[in-house]
């Protein structure tokens, strides 16, 4: 498509940006130059980069025809026998750990929960009222301070050496220091964020929620469906969070910045900021028959409906299925009517979506369901999402460190044509 410049003159001249009359030769302070003769090369543009191929990778297959793969595991089987320790390994490190690697592995993760005071004092200070996004944000931001990346050894493509323990650092993490900054503004408690070495970062997460002792069990199907949740969001190609992390990485920027750039991606409810979006949704309807009236509206003065769709698959997100059926053993574990109902009030917008617009859901959709099941509180949806993909993002930044070129697309610009400055007194004006 040829740009509008090219294709007529210029739309609207600075003057009525301005608001001025043009004709009153005080104002008239400009003048169209001639056009430069330069033939036009048809340049290609796709809106919102849709199915535009912007690198190579090695990490996750999406769209390819392949089915959902990370290193080339498929997500069915990782979902079924990995953990997320496992598959944080797999993607940062290429392949899948041994028994000692994965030991190591955990013993590190463990390793970093206990926060450093510089960080306490700071989730103190934020206020209460934050949003748990802008939480995490900061917490990078507040590492990548206090243990910025090994800046005096970079390799010339920008390679860092503790590149690994950084990313490490932060999955390791984002939990204790959300759950901190929560107990303290909720209760005025300083919880202790180390539970026992051995504990999983899913098993971390919900016994910091719930506050329960060691010794002292918290459900184990929620800590399994939240262990499942992070597999299914560890990884997806060049989401919009991860190719914005593979933008900053590409300047040669450090692996913080490009962490806290993805998390500011991803917050948006177009992208990870729908999980929490689809609950609000889902949250409106008394039952599954309201939900099916007031979705029939919804669709007929064409709203977005949160969890639904997706850029690359067009017939279905192969993580849906898994992630609903999470959501329907929840929901009847837990037996009562409100569970039930929820769950209910969910397949029947499912339902109507299929029916009416042959839209089918995202994994953010039925995650919101496992989660509210899982009393994880609404905003905490996205950042749960965040330590997952933390581990995608981080194999990307290595990755794209490896054989880096800068990203820098051109636009069609569609502004004024040329002209010239005819400087007049502010007065003038
Ligand atoms: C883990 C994740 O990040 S998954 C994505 C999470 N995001 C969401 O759930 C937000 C809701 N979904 C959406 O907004 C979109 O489906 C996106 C942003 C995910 C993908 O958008 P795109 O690839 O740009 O699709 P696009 O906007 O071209 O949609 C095609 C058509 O379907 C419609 N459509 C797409 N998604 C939805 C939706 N959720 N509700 C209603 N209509 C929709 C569009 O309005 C458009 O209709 P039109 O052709 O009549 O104009
Ligand atoms: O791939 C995308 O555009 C969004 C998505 O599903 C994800 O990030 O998991």
């Amino acid at each position: 498509m040829l740009s509008r410049s090219l294709r007529r003159p210029c739309a609207f001249s600075a003057c009525e940006i301005l608001k001025v009359t043009p004709t009153t030769p005080k104002y008239n302070f400009h003048r169209t130059l001639p056009r430069p003769n330069v033939q036009p090369t048809k340049p290609t543009y796709s809106k919102g980069l849709a199915g535009v191929i912007a690198g190579e990778s090695s990490i996750c297959t999406v769209g390819t025809g392949q089915g959902l793969n990370y290193r080339g595991y498929n997500i069915m089987d990782l979902v079924e026998h990995a953990t997320f320790e496992e598959v944080s390994y797999l993607l940062i490190h290429g392949h899948l750990p041994n028994k000692q690697e994965l030991e190591q592995y955990k013993s590190k993760l463990a390793s970093y929960r206990e926060l450093s005071p510089s960080i306490k004092v700071i989730l103190e200070q934020l206020p209460s009222t934050s949003h748990p996004m802008d939480v995490l944000r900061t917490v990078a931001s507040v590492i990548g301070s206090t243990e910025p990346e090994d800046v005096e050894n970079r390799t010339v493509s920008g390679v860092r050496n503790n590149q690994w323990e950084s990313g490490d650092r932060l999955i390791a993490t984002f939990g204790p220091s959300l759950l901190y900054w929560y107990h303290f503004h909720k209760s005025g408690t300083r919880i202790n964020t180390v539970t026992l070495p051995n504990d999983t970062v899913a098993e971390n997460f919900v016994k910091l929620l719930q506050q329960t002792k060691d010794g002292q069990e918290p459900d184990r199907d929620m800590i399994d469906a939240v262990d499942k949740s992070l597999v299914l969001y560890a990884e997806h190609d060049l989401a919009a969070s991860t190719f914005a992390t593979r933008v900053t990485t590409s300047t040669l920027s450090d692996l913080f910045s490009a962490i806290t750039t993805a998390i500011g991606t991803l917050r948006g409810p177009l992208h990870g900021g729908a999980n929490e979006a689809a609950y609000h949704l889902i949250s409106r309807f008394k039952n599954a028959d309201e939900a099916e009236q007031s979705l029939l509206k919804m669709l007929e003065s064409k709203e977005t409906i949160m969890g639904f769709g997706h850029r690359v698959y067009k017939n279905g997100d192969p993580r849906s299925n898994v992630v609903k059926n999470l959501a329907k053993n929840l929901s009847s574990k837990i037996g009562t009517a409100y569970a039930k109902n929820l769950f209910d009030v969910a397949e029947r917008m499912e339902q109507v979506m299929m029916r009416e617009k042959k839209m089918f859901t995202n994994l953010d959709f039925y995650a919101a369901v496992v989660y509210h099941l899982c009393d994880i509180p609404t905003d905490f949806f996205t950042p749960v999402f965040v330590i997952a993909r933390t581990s995608g993002w981080v194999a990307h930044i290595i990755e794209q460190r490896q054989d880096n070129k800068l990203m820098r697309p051109t636009s069609i610009y569609t502004g004024p044509d040329p002209q010239e400055v005819r400087f007049m007194k502010l007065s003038e004006r």
